[in-house]
């Protein structure tokens, strides 16, 4: 699955409701064993969520995104098929999550490219899922360091964390991603499919019982003036840094 959203692949409603739609087509594809994410947009994993979605809108609206980040991630950290992100360029905050609610993260080794959960850099808190994820990935004191300062990590300080498992320069991304999902495809289904369930189940049931909770929280979050306050600003700042 190619993420083509220029200029930056932002999580809006929109993008993720496709991306929603075209996982459960793949997923009840019996053909259809793995996914490979990554860009057509260049230089750009994704950008995270559409932060255009959590301003100046509707409570209505804050809901029905949030609703939509959740059935995104629970989805595709729920999922089946095996999950490979080719990551092939930035990929902060909500882009990061996609990468590591897949099974296997490959990253061009650019200097340039930065990934992690920056949250905290917006002045928003990242919730629990995307924390258990983190913590599931890179454990839990690299995961507190990291989300406390809504830390951008290099593409080689995110492997040397373990918060991607593989760095490739660019022109061997898509070599190496097909190598990856033939190693973890050679293995039966069934066997694979239950190991992941045991591994990821309590994460995804703690978000199943508490998701009306979960929404009420980001909803009541992010209408705050003071929060809405710092999203402009930051947006504010992307603008100004172009200038
Ligand atoms: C409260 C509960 C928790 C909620 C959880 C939220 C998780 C999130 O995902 S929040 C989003 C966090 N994302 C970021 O912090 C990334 C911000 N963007 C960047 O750092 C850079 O844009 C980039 C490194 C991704 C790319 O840099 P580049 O120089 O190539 O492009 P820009 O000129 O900065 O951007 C182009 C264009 O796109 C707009 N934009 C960028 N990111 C977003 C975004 N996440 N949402 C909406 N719009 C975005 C940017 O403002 C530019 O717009 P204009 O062309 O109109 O100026």
């Amino acid at each position: 699955m190619k993420f083509k959203s220029p200029p930056v692949n932002s999580l809006s409603l929109d993008f993720i409701t496709e991306f929603c739609i075209g996982l459960e087509k793949l997923e009840n594809n019996r053909e259809c064993r793995g996914v490979i994410f990554t860009s057509a947009v260049p230089n750009i994993f994704s950008s995270g969520l559409d932060i255009t979605e959590m301003c100046g809108k509707s409570m209505e609206h804050y809901a029905e995104f949030w609703r939509a980040v959740q059935e995104m991630w629970l989805r595709l950290y729920g999922s089946n098929m095996v999950t490979v992100a080719a990551v092939n360029g930035s990929s902060p905050a909500g882009g990061c999550l996609i990468a590591l609610t897949c099974d296997y993260r490959i990253m061009v080794e650019n200097p340039k490219f930065v990934i992690g959960l920056n949250e905290a850099q917006l002045g928003i808190v990242a919730p629990f899922w995307f924390k258990d994820t983190f913590v599931n990935t890179v454990g839990h004191r690299v995961a507190e360091r990291s989300l406390q300062l809504g830390s951008l990590h290099s593409a080689s300080e995110a492997h040397r964390l373990g918060l991607v498992d593989e760095l490739v320069p660019e022109v061997k991304l898509q070599e190496k991603a097909a190598a990856v999902m033939a190693q973890w495809l050679a293995l039966p289904d069934h066997a694979r499919q239950l190991t992941k369930s045991m591994m990821r189940k309590a994460v995804l049931d703690r978000l199943v019982a508490h998701r009306e909770e979960d929404v009420q929280n980001f909803v009541n979050f992010i209408s705050k003036e003071s929060i809405q306050k710092s999203l402009r600003m930051y947006m504010e700042m992307l603008k100004k840094k172009k200038r």
